[in-house]
């Protein structure tokens, strides 16, 4: 069955006086999808989470999330989206159960659900602590936790896991992973190559406002693969890259036989290999 489109852009161009922020962006994010929308400071991620979410009209082009044109949007469509970004808005005065519980009412959202999701997110024992008091990767979390409250069908997210410690961050793609399952479209920016090609189903490579490079991450990274190179390891350490050939075909069947081989592995190119390879800068 067809899955239904949650967010289509088609032609989305944003300029700020004359400079263009966004050129002529085209993609689509499907239920249960993770879209990696990836790029480096200043090449237009946050200004394009901005436009579909509401919060900035663009120059020209068209933009839907659930069906719903960008300049359209109410508060009624933030009943069925979640949007986590570095202005958290939380109440700082307040505990960290209670930010969610005044949430959960304004969403209809039983409070039953606000101990689960503090577990999720690894936050649970520390529920009685006031808002301003939490370290930056708490606050990140917390406001992970908001956003997910009423099980929304599309997720923004910037930078989810920067600053997190590799195990919270570990926890937080856990819990991405099944919202993907449950049916929860993500749309997420980051820097973090490693991040993008476990979590995203697609991704888009962003430089300068332009997709460079669109599609699964492991295909983009084949595409790429023009020069085949293997790494093996072999017993006593030794390590060697070897060419795609006929001699190196031989001479690993020999490895084999005499139980020389430790480990081998392609060595195909990184998304960040990619991007350098596309527009000669560095995705930092
Ligand atoms: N309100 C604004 N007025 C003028 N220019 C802006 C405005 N907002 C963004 N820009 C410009 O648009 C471009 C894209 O900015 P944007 O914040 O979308 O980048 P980003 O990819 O999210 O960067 P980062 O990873 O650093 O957050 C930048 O050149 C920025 O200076």
């Amino acid at each position: 069955m067809e899955k239904q489109m949650v967010i289509q852009v088609e032609h989305l161009s944003k300029k700020f006086k004359n400079e263009s922020a966004l050129k002529d962006l085209n993609f689509s994010v499907h239920a249960g999808e993770i879209f990696g929308f990836l790029g480096p400071s200043g090449s237009g991620k946050t200004t394009t989470i901005k436009i579909l979410t509401g919060q900035l009209a663009q120059t020209s082009g068209q933009a839907t999330v659930l069906g719903k044109s960008v300049n359209q949007i109410d508060e009624s469509i933030y009943e069925q989206v979640g949007i986590v970004t570095d202005n958290s808005g939380l109440y700082e005065k307040m505990t960290v159960y209670n930010n969610l519980k005044v949430f959960a009412k304004i969403l209809n959202v039983k409070k039953e659900r606000i101990d689960l999701l503090l577990e999720r997110v690894g936050l649970l024992e520390h529920k009685d602590k006031i808002a301003s008091n939490l370290s930056k990767g708490m606050s990140q979390r917390l406001v992970l936790a908001r956003a997910l409250l009423h099980k929304p069908k599309v997720l923004f997210l910037d930078e989810p896991t920067s600053g997190l410690d590799p195990s919270t961050a570990e926890a937080v793609h856990a819990l991405l992973f099944e919202l993907k399952e449950s049916g929860t479209a993500i749309f997420l920016t980051t820097h973090n190559m490693d991040e993008a090609t476990k979590l995203c189903d697609h991704v888009a490579l962003l430089n300068d406002g332009l997709i460079v490079e669109h599609g699964p991450p492991k295909a983009i990274c084949l595409r790429f693969n023009s020069n085949k190179r293997y790494r093996v390891l072999l017993k006593g350490e030794q390590e060697l890259e070897l060419p795609h050939s006929l001699e190196t075909t031989e001479q690993i069947k020999e490895w084999m036989k005499n139980d020389q081989l430790l480990t081998i592995h392609s060595c195909e190119p990184t998304l960040e290999n990619v991007f350098l390879e596309v527009t000669g800068r560095e995705l930092v």
